[in-house]
């Protein structure tokens, strides 16, 4: 369970987060949206710890995400917007993924395969010389592979093709059932059918927060 409460986050004299305060559960798919700037990334990043808020506190199961960072992280899959820069080989970046996070390889091929990324032939490519789509995929792949009860896409299908988007929802529908799984996105219309909540931000505040279908 995520909960959040009365938390305000500032940089500098521009409030970012005013006083949210919501609560996600287990089977909960939620569409954050809102305008740039609304606040959503740094909703995400205070769920998993980036930053100490000026007031109100962020709750995983029960842990604050900054004094717990890891055991918090252990429990989440996260891709953001942006891929990392990260100069690892695939498979020298599989094999770390394995060793810190305990991740099955034999699971990440397989969600590679699924989102139609050949690892195989890309095994001593660098991560960073992929092209962004392929970078996207491969970062969907250990998203699901690592089966964490708390999956948080920022913008994730924003290279993706129309195909490799429809492989993802796909994906997606078939793993998230007893999961949180938070989307933060502009397309309401690529989510709207695997989320049953959807979340309006904007000026750092929770403006509307409707259960929806599903
Ligand atoms: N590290 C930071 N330092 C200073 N200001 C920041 C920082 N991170 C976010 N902000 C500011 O906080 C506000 C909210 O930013 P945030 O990235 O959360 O918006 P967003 O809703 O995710 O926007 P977008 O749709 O453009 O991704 C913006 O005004 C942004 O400039």
């Amino acid at each position: 369970m995520i909960k959040i409460d009365n938390l305000t986050k500032r940089f500098g004299s521009h409030i970012s987060l005013d006083n949210v305060s919501i609560q996600f559960d287990k089977n909960d798919h939620i569409a954050i949206m809102g305008p740039n700037g609304a606040g959503k990334t740094t909703l995400i990043r205070s769920i998993m710890g980036y930053y100490h808020p000026n007031s109100g506190e962020v709750l995983i199961n029960g842990l604050n995400p900054i004094k717990n960072r890891t055991k918090v992280l252990d429990s989440i899959s996260f891709v953001p917007q942006l891929p990392p820069p990260i100069k690892l080989s695939l498979n020298e970046l599989m094999k770390y993924i394995q060793a810190s996070s305990n991740v099955d390889i034999a699971e990440i091929i397989h969600y590679a395969n699924e989102m139609k990324l050949d690892i195989n032939a890309n095994l001593n490519k660098s991560f960073f010389k992929l092209s962004g789509g392929m970078k996207q995929k491969m970062l969907i792949a250990i998203s699901l592979a690592k089966k964490s009860e708390i999956i948080i896409y920022d913008e994730p299908t924003a290279n993706l093709d129309p195909k490799a988007r429809d492989d993802f929802y796909r994906l997606l529908e078939e793993n998230e059932k007893e999961k949180i799984s938070l989307f933060v996105t502009h397309r309401l219309d690529e989510v709207k059918d695997i989320v049953n909540r959807q979340i309006y931000m904007d000026l750092g505040k929770v403006i509307s927060d409707e259960r929806v279908g599903n």
